[in-house]
C-alpha cells in the first residue's frame, strides 16, 4: 500500500491537541492512516545559517519538520501568505499589503521545502499538500524529477476571478496549480470560482467534468468540505475534562443563557460585527439583561501581521463599552479572553451554552460550527447562528443562517435562538448531525485520497515555472 506523505506549513504532534482546524484536522488523517507529515518547525533561525530538519517519531507518525531563517519566514510565511493570501482570497483586497519582495520568499521557502523533502520520498508516495502557503511546492517537487502523485487541497476560500487577478503574478500561482493531479476546494462556490478562473484567464480546455488541461498538463478539481471527527469529539465531551467543564459552566450559569463563540482573532472571523450585534441585541430585547452572557474566545493568531493587531484593539474597544454601558453588579453581558482554550475543554463550554455565534465575514469552511453540533445534548440541544459567508453554510442548512454585515438582522437571528422551543432545537439539530456524521473527517479524506490514487501518474518537469 502506499504511504501517505501529508505536507502543510503547521504540523503538530498528533498525539497534542492543537488550535486551528488545519492541524486539527491533519492529525485526526494522520493518526489513522500513519505516515509522514512533513512542514515547518516553528522556529526561525537567524539568516545565512543552515535550515537544519527535525525528526519525531510520534505513533504511526513521522513529523519531519524544518527551520525557517528570518527574512525566509518574514517574506513567506507573514508577508506572502498572510499579508497577500489570505486577505485577498478572503476578500479584503483592502488589507493586502502587495510588497515586490515578499513573493521571491515565497517561492525560496517552497524552493527549500521541495530540496529537503525529495530526497525522503519513496516512489509510491502519494503526496497531499494543504493550503495556501505552498502552491508552487508541486511545481518545484517536479522540476526536481518527482512524479508521484500529488494533491493540493485549499483550506481557504478562493475568490472570483476578479479579485483574484488583484494580486500581481496571480497567472504564476494559478499555473502553479496545475503541477497538481488533484486541487481540491472546501465549498462549491470555490470550486465554481477556480473553473471560471482557469476558462478565462489560463485558457484551460475542459477534458472532463471539473478536468481542465493546460500547460501541457491536466488537473482535476473538486469540492471536498472537510468535517470533524464527531466520535473522538464526543468522546471529548465525555470524558473527564470535557464533564467538569460542562458542569462547572452549567452551575456558574444556572440563571443565564449562555452565547459562545470560539475563535482565532482574525479580521476574517467577524468579531467586531459579532459585538455589535450582542449590543444591538441588548438594546433592543431589555428582557436579555441579566439573562444572556456571551463568551467570547479569542486565540491569538499572527500577531506580527499589522492587521491582527488592529482587530484586537477594536474588540478589546468594544467588549469594554458594551460592559461599561450595560453591565451590572451581578451581570458582565461579555466574557472576553484573548486566549487559547486547550481543546478538550471546549465540548463541555460547547454543551452548556444554548447558543453558539459563528459569524464569519469569510471562512474556508469553519470547524467549530461542526464542533458545536458534536458537542449538543440531542433532547435539549443548542441553536447555531451560522454566517451564510462561511463554507460551512453550505452544508448546514438547519443553522439559522445570517449575513453578518447585517448587524440588526444578527441580532433578530440570536434573539430568535434564545427563544426557540425546545421542539424546534431538536429538528433542527438533528438533521445537522445527520449532515455532520455522513460528511465527517474520514469522509473527506477518502474521497479526496480515493480521487487522487485514481489520477495518472504524473509527467516529470516544469520549465514554465518561472517567476
Ligand atoms: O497556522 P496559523 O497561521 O496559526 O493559522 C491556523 C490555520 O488557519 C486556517 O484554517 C483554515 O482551515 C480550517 C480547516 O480546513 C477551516 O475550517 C478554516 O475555515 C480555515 O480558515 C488556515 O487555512 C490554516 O492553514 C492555518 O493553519
Ligand atoms: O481557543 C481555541 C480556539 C480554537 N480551537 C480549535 O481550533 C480549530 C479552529 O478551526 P476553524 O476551522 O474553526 O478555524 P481556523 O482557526 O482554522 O480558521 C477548532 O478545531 C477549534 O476547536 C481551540 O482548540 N482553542
Amino acid at each position: 500500500m502506499s504511504r501517505l506523505v501529508v505536507v502543510s506549513n503547521r504540523v503538530a504532534d498528533p498525539r497534542k491537541t492543537a488550535a486551528g482546524g488545519l492541524a486539527v484536522a491533519l492529525a485526526e488523517v494522520l493518526n489513522n492512516t500513519g505516515g509522514l507529515w512533513f512542514g515547518w518547525s516553528g522556529r526561525i533561525v537567524e539568516d545565512g545559517g543552515q535550515p537544519s530538519l527535525h525528526t519525531q517519531h510520534a505513533g504511526p507518525v513521522t513529523l519531519v519538520t524544518a527551520d525557517l531563517g528570518q527574512s525566509d519566514h518574514a517574506a513567506y510565511y507573514v508577508g506572502y501568505s498572510n499579508g497577500v493570501l489570505w486577505p485577498v482570497f478572503h476578500y479584503r483586497l483592502d488589507l493586502a499589503d502587495f510588497d515586490d519582495g515578499y513573493i521571491a520568499g515565497y517561492r525560496r521557502v517552497n524552493q527549500q521545502f521541495a530540496r529537503q523533502l525529495a530526497p525522503l520520498l519513496r516512489e509510491d508516495d502519494i503526496i497531499w499538500v494543504h493550503d495556501y502557503h505552498l502552491i508552487p511546492l508541486a511545481a518545484e517537487l517536479r522540476a526536481l524529477g518527482c512524479t508521484q502523485r500529488i494533491g493540493f487541497f485549499l483550506h481557504i476560500p478562493l475568490p472570483p476571478p476578479l479579485i483574484l487577478a488583484a494580486i500581481p503574478g496571480h497567472d504564476w500561482l494559478i499555473r502553479a496549480l496545475f503541477a497538481y493531479d488533484v486541487v481540491g476546494f472546501q465549498a462549491e462556490a470555490d470550486l465554481l470560482h477556480f473553473d471560471n478562473y482557469v476558462a478565462a484567464e489560463a485558457h484551460a480546455q475542459p477534458v472532463g467534468e471539473h478536468r481542465w488541461r493546460a500547460f501541457n498538463r491536466t488537473v482535476q478539481a473538486g469540492a471536498y468540505p472537510i468535517g470533524i471527527d464527531v466520535d473522538e469529539f464526543q468522546g471529548l465531551a465525555q470524558a473527564h475534562e470535557g464533564r467538569e467543564m460542562f458542569e462547572r459552566m452549567r452551575r456558574e450559569y444556572s440563571r443565564r443563557k449562555l452565547l459562545v463563540g470560539v475563535d482565532r482573532l482574525d479580521y476574517s472571523k467577524g468579531l467586531p460585527q459579532r459585538l455589535k450585534a450582542f449590543r444591538a441585541l441588548l438594546t433592543r430585547y431589555p428582557e436579555t439583561h441579566r439573562s444572556a452572557t456571551l463568551i467570547q474566545i479569542a486565540s491569538p493568531s499572527r500577531e506580527d501581521v499589522s492587521a491582527y493587531t488592529d482587530i484586537l484593539h477594536e474588540l478589546e474597544s468594544l467588549c469594554g463599552s458594551i460592559n461599561g454601558n450595560f453591565g451590572e453588579l451581578d451581570w458582565m453581558p461579555v466574557r472576553y479572553m484573548h486566549r487559547t482554550v486547550a481543546r478538550p475543554r471546549l465540548p463541555g463550554l460547547y454543551r452548556a451554552s444554548r447558543v453558539a455565534l459563528v459569524t464569519p465575514l469569510r471562512d474556508g469552511m469553519n470547524l467549530v460550527a461542526k464542533e458545536f453540533i458534536a458537542a449538543q445534548d440531542p433532547a435539549d440541544p443548542g441553536v447555531l447562528v451560522l454566517s451564510r459567508f462561511a463554507g460551512a453554510a453550505e452544508q448546514l442548512k438547519e443553522a439559522l443562517m445570517v449575513n453578518p454585515y447585517d448587524v440588526e438582522g444578527t441580532a433578530n437571528a440570536i434573539h430568535l435562538a434564545l427563544q426557540m422551543p425546545v421542539e424546534e432545537r431538536r429538528v433542527r439539530h438533528e438533521s445537522l448531525m445527520a449532515t455532520i456524521r455522513q460528511y465527517d473527517v474520514h469522509w473527506w479524506c477518502n474521497a479526496f485520497l480515493d480521487t487522487l490514487a485514481q489520477a495518472e501518474s504524473a509527467e516529470s518537469g516544469t520549465p514554465w515555472l518561472r517567476l
